[in-house]
């Protein structure tokens, strides 16, 4: 459904109208039917490529292509459903007009086009009285189900989402994991950016993490945590004196409990154990989570 192979951006602004590498050599494929999760810390890159995959914005380098299709193509966007990450809508209409202007442009009329809306807002739980209130005095919250309601009027193959859980309180965050689950039970193909790790966690089939502009991970969250290798808490009958800890174990605050690096260094603890005579109680696997990965990977690129 997407597939982005050696894609450079390149920015120039400011008076020198400086060159700013924004986008270095990214590239990666997002099959149909699946939730992809993109994440990375702020100014990483992650609004600049969704803007190439929607055709707002051009490149230097690098295929890109949605849907075999060239973002450029207007043809591209037939099957496109796009929530930005800060939308900026006309303020003097209400929820529900915004949304009747959008169902018109993908197409909707009549009884059709109500019927649409009411479905989206249904799916994102925004049937509440104040969709008819004027945007202008909508939360983040709001105005972000709103954003999300107007890309999903069409039914689109392809939903884009920049950051749609931002904003949301844990509620909200929830209605739209839901919704976003719902869409791909329903066969939508989703992309979409994001802060809140434990949530794209949960949801994604398959995750790209870019950190100042490239790729440093992508696969599944298993594949990835995995692939960090596994630290393993151990803990101990009787103490073990720091200095007689075995390579790649280290002590933690408590006086029995001991963190092994890896499958060596808890073979060698359990092997000191054994041999003096010191009961294990308890043995857990503890796996990074994409935050840990994520914040290695930023300390990392500013090393
Ligand atoms: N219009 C622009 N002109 C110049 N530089 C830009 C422009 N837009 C983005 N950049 C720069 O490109 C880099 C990537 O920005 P981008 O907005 O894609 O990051 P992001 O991952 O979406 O960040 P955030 O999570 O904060 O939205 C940043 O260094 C940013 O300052």
């Amino acid at each position: 459904m997407i597939e982005i192979e050696h894609l450079h951006k390149t920015y120039r602004s400011g008076f020198t109208m400086k060159p700013k590498l924004a986008l270095k050599d990214v590239s990666f494929n997002v099959e149909a039917g699946k939730v992809y999760g993109f994440i990375g810390p702020n100014g990483a890159g992650k609004s600049t490529t969704i803007k190439v995959l929607t055709g707002l914005l051009n490149f230097d380098s690098g295929k890109v292509l949605v849907n075999g299709i060239s973002p450029r193509d207007v043809k591209s966007r037939q099957y496109i459903g796009y929530s930005p990450e800060q939308p900026y809508f006309y303020d003097y209409l209400s929820g529900r007009e915004l949304l009747r202007f959008y169902g018109k442009l993908v197409g909707l009329k009549g009884a059709e086009l109500e019927s649409r809306i009411g479905w989206a807002l249904e799916l994102l739980h925004a049937n509440k009285d104040w969709i008819d209130r004027r945007l202008r005095s909508y939360s983040k919250g709001m105005m972000q189900r709103v954003g999300i309601a107007q890309a999903i009027l069409g039914k689109p193959k392809l939903l884009i989402l920049d950051e749609p859980m931002s904003g949301l309180d844990p509620m909200g965050r929830r209605d739209v994991r839901e919704a976003i689950q719902q869409l791909n039970r329903d066969g939508v193909t989703i992309f979409y950016s994001s802060h809140l790790l434990s949530d794209v966690e949960s949801i994604s089939h398959r995750v790209a993490m870019i950190v100042d502009g490239k790729i440093v991970r992508e696969g599944t969250v298993d594949e990835i945590t995995e692939s960090c290798g596994v630290e393993y808490h151990v803990r101990t009958r009787q103490a073990i004196l720091e200095a007689d800890l075995p390579r790649g174990v280290s002590a933690t605050g408590h006086p029995q409990e001991y963190i092994c690096a890896d499958d060596v260094a808890r073979d060698r603890l359990l092997g000191f154990c054994l041999s003096n005579g010191i009961a294990v109680e308890k043995m857990d696997h503890k796996r990074p989570s994409l935050e840990d990965i994520l914040t290695e990977e930023i300390a990392r690129a500013d090393a």
